[in-house]
């Protein structure tokens, strides 16, 4: 017997499919789904049925004919479930016969899923489910959103479905990827970041489908270069269009995909493959102009050999995906938290979502060797974000090196870096020394604080990474290496460039992708980030009052997030009982937290914070004044709450190194870097040159 709900559902169905289309009540797309499934399936909308379910072994045999595709999809599943941010929904990966391959959804939210049929290896063709998103999806192939009462069979009428199809190189549908919900308010835009991830996901099948082509990437607009905007093309070493993305079809004006790849690459482009790749080479993986044939339109693009090719150096592709990035644990279906853990590489915390893409587009360039430079202020999480990196990479099971160019002196980077053989100076080990860069062979090399790299060495490191090779100092012999190259810096290294401070070509050739890191006290998941160093710190549950919260949420932590862990430490270092409180917070603490001027609004990563209006009691003198104007916009809001830090101290110089968890020579370097001056006087005392502690 019908509940009633069900019945009217019932009689819905029935009056349009029999009594013609035009219902404005419900759209043409699914009036045409009800009319398949009485007419052409012969289902009954009356039944109530959950859909079949393949035996373990029907799903293995599926799993594993669609294996790289999984492969490429899971992590791309994974960003899109923690970016929707919905616990009521489940991210689908649907086979064309209309099968669950996989599934993310909350692990809570698992058992009431499979009630409704929702499960790996449940079968939601349109034939077996009736009008629903992943079975019409595969039906129409093309984007489609199936609401509640659209639904045909009444059992399904509390779901809400948006499926976008997965089409391979020849446009052919292979998959379609779902968001359902239990919820009616599965928004319009989650269409459109279901369709972004699909593009990805078929960006990634190229990739690793199409393992012997030159992969080229290409966009009107240089910085949608790696991104999923971008055209590809992949292509023969005779110029052959193997394979497009729809990118590619759309910018350059086809018609379908047959007709591009039965074009060649110069008969698309002016130029020919092998002009692109010299050049792309030529301005390290840097986009370069590429102009259409017979047409005034251009384009960046960025060429690049066939991986096949490039691991004929190394075990490239160990351990990795074809291509890809290293899906870690990817043979286990995770959910929930164990899903948005498996993103959020090793001790990296991704709550921000600027931050978030921010490593999805960096772990991508680095799977294609693309050299990455990271922006961010100190204690912002640089060298943690670049071993995450490392760590999820095709190298992971090499080295990971790091070297601080700021903290060594000049004279002795050059053999920290390239090594000495036996007995090349004085006060040399006597069996020599391997230096940094050849530690890192096949592996990760990561310079820290690039920008102080000497003018003098920075020639050397621009060989070895042209030759990929070093001469250790004292010896006549190259030594081959391979490595993945990860720079930082704070300060602006397009304005050292134009200052003659730092030398071009090297800067090109780090700067493959530019990263920024949030400020602490910019990112949108600061308070979880909080809680999650504080139970760190503590090894055990530790609650914190909300007044205490309120003060570490209003802080501006010029340290970031090497001063919240330090100042977390000794708060529990403190404290007695089960919560932390007003009084286990540094006194200097809550008066800055209460002074600290609005913080600037929190911007995209990629995306410089504008300048705040410096406080009126900086220091007004007129050189530094000069040097400021060099500051770019995140250093001069370094500088504001640094000023306001040193404020709370006193200018004490050696309290506030201990607050930020630096030595006092790191600070010293950073206040003449960033212009804020100290007299002799000062530096005794701990009061600044024009200042007087309060
Ligand atoms: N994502 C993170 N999650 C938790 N803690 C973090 C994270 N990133 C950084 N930290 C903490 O902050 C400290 C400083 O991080 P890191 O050394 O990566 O910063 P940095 O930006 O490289 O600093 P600097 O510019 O001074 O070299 C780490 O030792 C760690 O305690």
């Amino acid at each position: 017997m019908l509940s009633l709900e069900a019945g009217n559902h019932v009689d819905r169905i029935r009056r349009i499919v029999q009594y013609g289309m035009d219902n404005p009540e419900v759209s043409a797309a699914v009036t045409l789904s009800w009319t398949r499934c009485i007419n052409d399936y012969g289902l009954d909308p009356e039944s109530k049925r959950l859909p079949p379910v393949l035996t373990q072994t029907e799903l293995l045999e599926r799993r594993e004919r669609s294996r790289i595709l999984l492969a490429e999809a899971r992590q791309e599943m994974n960003i899109l479930y923690q970016q929707l941010a919905d616990p009521e929904l489940a991210v689908v990966l649907v086979h064309t016969d209309g099968s669950i391959l996989h599934m993310v959804a909350a692990a809570s939210l698992e058992h009431n899923l499979s009630m409704l049929g929702l499960r790996p290896g449940a079968v939601w063709s349109e034939e077996q489910a009736g009008t629903n998103g992943m079975g019409t999806c595969l039906v129409v192939a093309e984007p489609i959103a199936i609401q509640q009462n659209d639904h045909f069979f009444s059992s399904h009428i509390r779901l809400t479905c948006s499926a976008v199809p997965i089409k391979d190189q020849h446009g052919d549908v292979i998959a379609v990827l779902d968001v359902t919900s239990r919820s009616a308010l599965l928004q319009q835009h989650s269409l459109v970041l279901i369709g972004m991830t699909a593009r990805m996901i078929e960006n990634r099948l190229l990739d690793a489908t199409c393992q012997k082509a030159h992969a080229i990437h290409f966009h009107s607009r240089p910085e949608s270069i790696y991104t999923v905007h971008e055209g590809k093309l992949m292509v023969d070493g005779d110029g052959t269009i193997v394979a497009a993305n729809h990118s590619a079809l759309f910018q350059l004006g086809f018609a379908s995909m047959a007709e591009l790849r039965a074009s060649r690459f110069d008969d698309i482009f002016q130029s020919s493959l092998e002009t692109i790749l010299q050049r792309s080479l030529q301005s390290s993986f840097h986009p370069v102009p590429i102009y259409r044939a017979g047409a005034s339109s251009r384009f960046f693009a960025i060429a690049q050999h066939p991986p096949m090719a490039m691991s004929a150096a190394g075990p490239e592709l160990h351990g990795a995906t074809p291509r890809g990035i290293v899906i870690p644990a990817a043979a286990a279906p995770l959910r929930g938290k164990a899903a948005a853990d498996l993103a959020a590489a090793s001790e990296l915390e991704l709550g921000d979502a600027g931050l978030r893409e921010q490593f999805a587009l960096a772990s991508r360039v680095i799977a294609r060797r693309v050299p990455v430079l990271l922006y961010g202020e100190t204690g912002s999480g640089k060298e943690v974000f670049a071993r995450a990196l490392h760590d999820q990479g095709a190298r992971r099971d090499g080295p990971f090196v790091a070297v601080n160019c700021a903290s060594l002196p000049e004279s002795l980077i050059e053999s920290e870096l390239f090594g000495y053989r036996a007995g090349a100076f004085t006060g040399a080990q006597r069996q020599g020394r391997k230096g940094k860069i050849l530690q890192a062979d096949n592996g990760t090399l990561f310079l820290d604080e690039i920008g102080d790299m000497p003018l003098a060495l920075q020639a050397r490191l621009l060989r070895v990474l042209d030759e990929r090779k070093v001469t250790p100092l004292g010896s006549e012999t190259c030594i081959s290496v391979e490595l993945q190259l990860i720079s930082a810096s704070h300060r602006n290294m397009a304005e050292l460039v134009r200052r003659g401070l730092f030398r071009e070509d090297l800067y090109y050739r780090l700067n493959g992708v530019e990263v920024r890191l949030p400020a602490l006290r910019d990112r949108a998941d600061k308070r979880e980030l909080i809680h999650s160093l504080l139970q760190e710190e503590a090894g055990a549950p530790l609650r914190l009052s909300p007044q205490a919260e309120a003060i570490l949420m209003s802080y501006p932590w010029p340290g970031n997030l090497r001063q919240l862990r330090h100042i977390l430490r000794t708060m529990v270092v403190l404290c007695d009982g089960d919560t932390l409180g007003l009084q286990h917070i540094p006194a200097s603490l809550s008066e800055a937290a209460v002074n600290a001027p609005e913080p600037p609004a929190a911007v995209p990563a990629m995306i410089a914070p504008p300048a705040p209006a410096a406080p009126e009691s900086l220091p007004a003198d007129a050189a530094s004044m000069t040097m400021m104007d060099a500051l770019n916009p995140l250093q001069v809001t370094e500088r504001a709450t640094l000023i306001q830090l040193l404020d709370t101290y006193r200018w004490n110089i050696s309290n506030v190194a201990k607050a930020l968890g630096i030595s006092r020579n790191t600070l010293y370097r950073k206040l003449h870097r960033l212009c804020i001056p100290l007299s002799s006087q000062s530096e005794q005392d701990g009061v600044a040159a024009g200042r007087q502690g309060p």
